[in-house]
């Protein structure tokens, strides 16, 4: 088994990745607190999970709670059934809440288990690629609101993250591909071994040879795990980890959550922070086009077909967490790493912006 540690001192946990965790019971009582286990899924993985990780939870009173799948119902209609739900079986304090899924049901289970009774156990099995490598790990929760994605949440670590790889040979490959692209951003952050990886071995990636993707995502949890080791709450290098998605985040809002996969988005958004950082002249045209290339190798979109103007885009972006002032806090790729920085340029940032939109 591959293992690793995000250390938060007291609050420090693990991130286990291995074949066939999810019926791992000596690992799951290891973590489950509580009599009461619930376990949140969708009407996509529960059907194909649920029962396996039954299994693992033998001396447990087990509850299901099952979303409808897709990132619409992220929202705090579909938060406040779940809670309603809670209240009413008399969960308490001292019980588990166990997210089965994708980075949705990942990101509104862990907002839930942060305000429920002020915090109830939280255990994050993630069976996306996207969740296995960013959103299970380093404690954002939240839900969008219609004006603004992850408006709504909290800081909220989990006790463990448990990762079965097996779970990854189901994943549709456009959501497989979307994931790839947060998978990029670390190798854009200066986790090498993930660049490496990618750049070298992205047949085998694409493939989705097993020694590799465990490779891949134990590289990408260790990357993410240092940076929020660092700065749990944000007050700044975390920003680092939202390459991308000032823009991506400004396209999700925009399309209504429905047109471009979370990764998809990110991936445009990356493409946008690129012709920001050409205009700067904060990169090489060669690293630039290195990273473009790499992005479109692993089958990710470049651009946005969105009826949309520049000034839409700047308006979505003023909603940013990032945000502190009336300037645009911005993540652009250097050809090192990343640099932050802030931004009030709105001509130019519109030409960097429309260079990645077609007309729908
Ligand atoms: N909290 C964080 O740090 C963080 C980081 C990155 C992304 N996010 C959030 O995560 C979400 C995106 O996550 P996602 O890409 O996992 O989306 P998702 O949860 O919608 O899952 C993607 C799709 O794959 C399906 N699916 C998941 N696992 C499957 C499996 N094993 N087999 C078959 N189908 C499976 C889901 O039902 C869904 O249709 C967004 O809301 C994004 O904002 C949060
Ligand atoms: O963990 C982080 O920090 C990230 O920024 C990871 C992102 O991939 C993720 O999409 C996150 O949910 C974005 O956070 P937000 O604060 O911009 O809503
Ligand atoms: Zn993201």
């Amino acid at each position: 088994m591959r293992q690793l540690a995000l250390d938060l001192g007291e609050r420090s946990y693990g991130i286990y990745i291995k074949e066939g965790l999810l019926t791992d019971s000596q690992l799951f009582s290891q973590f489950c607190r509580g009599e009461n286990i619930l376990i949140l899924s969708n009407d996509m993985v529960a059907p194909l999970y649920f029962e396996q990780l039954k299994t693992s939870l033998p001396d447990k009173t087990i509850h299901q709670f099952i979303l409808p799948d897709g990132e619409i119902y992220k929202n705090l209609s579909h938060y406040s059934e779940v809670l309603d739900y809670l209240v009413t079986q008399g969960f308490r304090r001292n019980d588990t809440l166990i997210a089965l899924g994708g980075g949705v049901v990942g990101d509104l289970g862990g907002f839930v288990a942060a305000s429920y009774q002020r915090g109830m156990g939280f255990i994050q099995v993630p069976t996306s690629l996207l969740a296995q490598v960013d959103s299970s790990v380093g404690g954002k929760t939240a839900v969008n609101h219609p004006l603004g994605k992850n408006m709504i949440g909290a800081f909220y670590q989990p006790l463990a993250v448990i990762i079965d790889t097996n779970t990854l040979d189901s994943l549709p490959e456009k959501e497989f591909v979307s994931g790839l692209a947060e998978v990029a951003k670390y190798a854009m952050l200066g986790a090498n071994e993930v660049n490496k990886l990618l750049t070298e071995d992205t047949a085998a990636v694409l493939a989705r040879d097993k020694t590799k993707l465990a490779d891949l995502i134990y590289y990408s949890c260790a990357k993410k795990a240092q940076v929020v080791a660092e700065d749990e709450e944000e007050k700044g290098n975390r920003a680092l980890l939202n390459l991308g998605h000032t823009f991506g985040h400004a396209l999700e809002r925009l399309t209504d959550y429905k047109r471009y996969l979370h990764g998809e988005a990110v991936a445009i958004g990356i493409h946008i922070a690129i012709n920001l950082s050409l205009e700067k002249t904060l990169i090489a045209p060669k690293t630039a086009e290195l990273y473009r290339n790499l992005l479109n190798k692993l089958g990710l979109p470049d651009k946005a077909e969105i009826v949309a103007n520049t000034g839409d885009f700047l308006e979505a972006m003023k909603l940013d967490k990032k945000n502190v002032s009336d300037k645009y806090r911005l993540v652009l790729p250097t050809d090192s790493a990343c640099v932050i920085v802030e931004e009030d340029d709105i001509e130019m940032m519109g030409r960097a912006i429309t260079q990645q939109l077609v007309a729908a």
